[in-house]
Order: C-alpha cells, then sequence, then structure tokens
C-alpha cells in the first residue's frame, strides 16, 4: 500500500483541541498508507514506515476534510430565482416546488455534479444529500447521484427524501410533487439494497428522509423509522426550522415538533435533522439526551430569516451539532469553508464572541457533522481513521498581514482548498477536482438551468 507524508504543515487542526498548543503533537505532519492515516508526528519526528511520497505543507492550514451534514444538489439550478427572492420558507418553497417538478435525469446529473465539485473545491471530503423531489421519470434521482459521487471520489450520504402530503390533503407541496407511500418504501428499500455500505470506510451510504412534517403523513414518518431500523441506516429530515412549521405541528397533529418526533419513532441517535431552530430548554435536554444529530445551515437560515440553531445547548446537552451549507436555493452557494466561517459568526450573534472559536466552527464541521451522522471513522485526523483531509493556501490577497494561520483560514474568508484527499486519493490538486472540466461543467448546467426554468414558464 502506498505510503504519503504530509510533511511539517503551517497549521493543522484536530477536532478536540482548544487552542494552539495541542496542536503542537501533530505539527511534523500525517502519515498515510492505503486510505487511513497510520499515525501524526510530533514536530521534527519521522515516520516510522518508508514513505513513497512526500507533499510539503509549509505553506498549508491543514484540516480534517469538511463533512456537509445537509444540501439539495438539484437546487444549484435555481440559485438566486427571481421568483423565489426575499421570501421566508412556506412562500419560498411554495415559488420553487413547481419549477423543481420539471427536473429530468439530464439536469439531476449536471446538478449532482457541479454541486458535488463547488464542494470539493472548497474541502469537503464527505457531501450528503436530501432529495425528495421524484416526480415521475425521475425514480432513478438516488441512482445518478451514486453514480456521480463514484465518479468524482467523493464520499457521499444520500438520503431517500420523499412527500407524500399534498395540498388536497392538508400539506404545502403540490399535489403533482408527492408519490404514494408504497412507492416510497419500496424504493427506499431498493436503494438500501443496491447502494448502502455499512463498514468502516464506506464511500455511498443511504439514509431514509421523508422531507418535513408539513410534506409527509404521519403514517411514512412511523414506517420509515421500521425501515430504518430493520435495516441499520440513518433518518433524516427537516425540523423546528420555521414557527410557520411549529404552528403547522400544533394544528394537524396536536404536538410541538419535537414532541410529534418523539411520537413517530424518531428520537434516537440514529436521527439527524436540519435546521433544528426553534426548540424550547426541555425540548433541548431531550434531543441531547437522546443523541440526535443536528445540522446547522447558517447562510439559510439567514437567508430565509429562519432564526438561529442552539448551538452550543444543543451540544451541552449531549446533541451531536454538525455544518450543512443547505441546498443552494436558499443559500445560494455550495461553498463549505465559507459555510464555516457563517457558522462561526452566526452562532456569535446568538452566544457572543468569547464563546464561539474557529476551533468551535471547524470542529461542527468535521467531527460534529460525522458523528451526527452515525460516522465515527470520518471527521479527525488521528491514527486509524479515513485518510480525508483538506489542504488549504493562505496565498490569496485576503490573507496577506494575518498571524494566526488556523484562525486566518475562518477569519480572512477562505474560498477554496488547494488539495483534498478522501480515502487516501488525491481529488483535489493546485485547486483543481482531478477529471472535472470546470468550463464545460459550468456551461452544461447553465444551460440546463435555464430549461427548467424555461419548462416553468
Ligand atoms: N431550507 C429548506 N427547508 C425545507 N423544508 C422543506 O420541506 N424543504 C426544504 C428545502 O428544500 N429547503
Amino acid at each position: 500500500m502506498e505510503t504519503t507524508w504530509i510533511k511539517d504543515p503551517l497549521a493543522i487542526f484536530t477536532a478536540t483541541m482548544k487552542d494552539n498548543g495541542a496542536a503542537q503533537s501533530v505539527q511534523g505532519g500525517i502519515v498515510i498508507q492505503g486510505s487511513r492515516i497510520l499515525e501524526t508526528l510530533a514536530r521534527g519526528e519521522r515516520p516510522s514506515v518508508p514513505i513513497d511520497v512526500i507533499v510539503d505543507a509549509s505553506q498549508h492550514v491543514v484540516t480534517p476534510g469538511l463533512i456537509n451534514a445537509h444540501h439539495h444538489f438539484y437546487q444549484t439550478l435555481t440559485r438566486a430565482y427571481p421568483e423565489a427572492l426575499n421570501k421566508e420558507l412556506f412562500h419560498w418553497l411554495k415559488s420553487l416546488y413547481p419549477v423543481w417538478a420539471g427536473l429530468d435525469e439530464e439536469m439531476m446529473r449536471v446538478a449532482t455534479e457541479l454541486a458535488l465539485v463547488e464542494m470539493m473545491m472548497s474541502g469537503c471530503t464527505t457531501a450528503s444529500d436530501h432529495h425528495y423531489l421524484l416526480p415521475h421519470g425521475l425514480e432513478k434521482a438516488i441512482d445518478i447521484q451514486v453514480d456521480a459521487a463514484q465518479q468524482l471520489g467523493i464520499r457521499a450520504i444520500l438520503t431517500r427524501g420523499s412527500m407524500s402530503l399534498g395540498e388536497e390533503q392538508g400539506g404545502l407541496p403540490p399535489q403533482h410533487t408527492i408519490q404514494h407511500e408504497d412507492a416510497i418504501i419500496d424504493d427506499s428499500l431498493r436503494l438500501i439494497r443496491e447502494y448502502h455500505q455499512a463498514d468502516d470506510g464506506a464511500m455511498v451510504q443511504i439514509a431514509l428522509a421523508p422531507c418535513s412534517p408539513f410534506s409527509v403523513t404521519t403514517e411514512l414518518m412511523k414506517e420509515t423509522a421500521l425501515v430504518a431500523r430493520q435495516h441499520g441506516v440513518m433518518l433524516h429530515t427537516h425540523l423546528c426550522e420555521t414557527k410557520d412549521e411549529e404552528q403547522f405541528c400544533l394544528k394537524r397533529f396536536g404536538y410541538r415538533p419535537v414532541d410529534y418526533l418523539e411520537e413517530v419513532g424518531w428520537l434516537h441517535e440514529r436521527t439527524w435533522l436540519a435546521h433544528g431552530i426553534h426548540f424550547n430548554d426541555e425540548e433541548i435536554r431531550r434531543l441531547g439526551q437522546a443523541q440526535v444529530g443536528i445540522c446547522h445551515c447558517p447562510t439559510s437560515n439567514m437567508m430565509l430569516a429562519s432564526g438561529i440553531c442552539r448551538n452550543k445547548e444543543l451540544e451541552a446537552a449531549g446533541a451531536k451539532v454538525g455544518i450543512g451549507v443547505d441546498g443552494s436555493a436558499s443559500n445560494d452557494g455550495s461553498n463549505m469553508i465559507a459555510e464555516v466561517r457563517m457558522a462561526m459568526y452566526l452562532q456569535r450573534l446568538r452566544y457572543g464572541s468569547a464563546e464561539v472559536t474557529h476551533f468551535d466552527a471547524l470542529r461542527w464541521a468535521t467531527a460534529g457533522s460525522a458523528a451526527a451522522m452515525g460516522r465515527n471513522d470520518i471527521g479527525k485526523i488521528k491514527a486509524g481513521m479515513q485518510a480525508d483531509i483538506a489542504m488549504f493556501k493562505l496565498d490569496d490577497i485576503r490573507f496577506s498581514g494575518s498571524h494566526d494561520p488556523l484562525a486566518a483560514l475562518l477569519l480572512c474568508g477562505a474560498q477554496q482548498a488547494d488539495r483534498v484527499m478522501v480515502a487516501g486519493k488525491w481529488r483535489v490538486v493546485d485547486g483543481r477536482v482531478q477529471g472535472v472540466d470546470l468550463d464545460d461543467l459550468m456551461a452544461r448546467h447553465s444551460a440546463a438551468a435555464k430549461r427548467l426554468a424555461m419548462k416553468a414558464r
């Protein structure tokens, strides 16, 4: 097995560190053997095995590969969409559902590729997606995502989303965007059977993800929880994103959203929730006790004016807090390192500067996202972990005059990784995703976005 030494990094983030001092123990770099981290080295220490490749990291800030815990790849086709501008969640969704209903396989493929490439360029090594629109003709949306992720070599946690509660049944989505529940369950089982890898180092995982309380039935929530338990896969949904959703739950189910979650059998450590903003203190305690994962999506929460997640209190209670860019129609980018910066700043508005450091934000985007999605083999630079690594250069004008390199990564606003390794393989070199013609991808993507908009007119 090939060995690589990422040698003498300028700075390195280790997920549990609270200050720069702790990082001195790995300042000599990281030794990778095959797909795993073999050892970390103290400054001046030499590798214990013969080395095939040395990568000089003296100009790089090194982090574990960033882990995106919530996205909707297809939404890259409806960025800055005129009819959806300046709206809050329910109105925003209502203006976009009919557009998204026009998605076809070609659009899905190029939207997935573009979202994955954008994330890899920003230091992401594991990408999760929540795909809940599977209109007639797009039943193979998740198969397309699996194929694209495998071609690019990024780790993927793909959630089989669903919508079954249409407007006619009192739900939010239009009738033509929902599916029959039998078809949803059958397809969930098929996807698990065909693609889910349960082993350490898994490159593709499937999770089950009814979309939100206002777009699926209680029966589907319950049935999905049973299937997930039987097959050992994770559960994912949007929860407590807005006050509208809370009102919907109270009116339709007679429960607040977290009580509803418990009622349908989802309040446990195999569930992670997107957004998780409007919890009260008692709900935070219960979510923590149950070790539920929460994906904080700061940019989307600001863009849709949804509110601010209570990251620190959730973490202190025992919940697993990660970070996600959310779909690119409510961000409207898919830049993971930029999202980490947003998380740090938005959380400071809630807790104050001294309480939220760049270490916190980086921990959420690495070990936090991994734990939220039930992974203990990624998210940390440590012997035995998967070799998923991001390397950033501080050679852009925005870093000029900066002192602490790790702090500069977020404070000066890094945008792009120089190198990214997934499972021991370099997937980004000199800022370029290997095997991808970026101009061609962007041209195909922008043509697909125009075609989708034309269909909606
Ligand atoms: N930010 C988002 N929230 C959502 N809720 C829901 O049901 N769908 C979405 C979505 O696409 N983005």
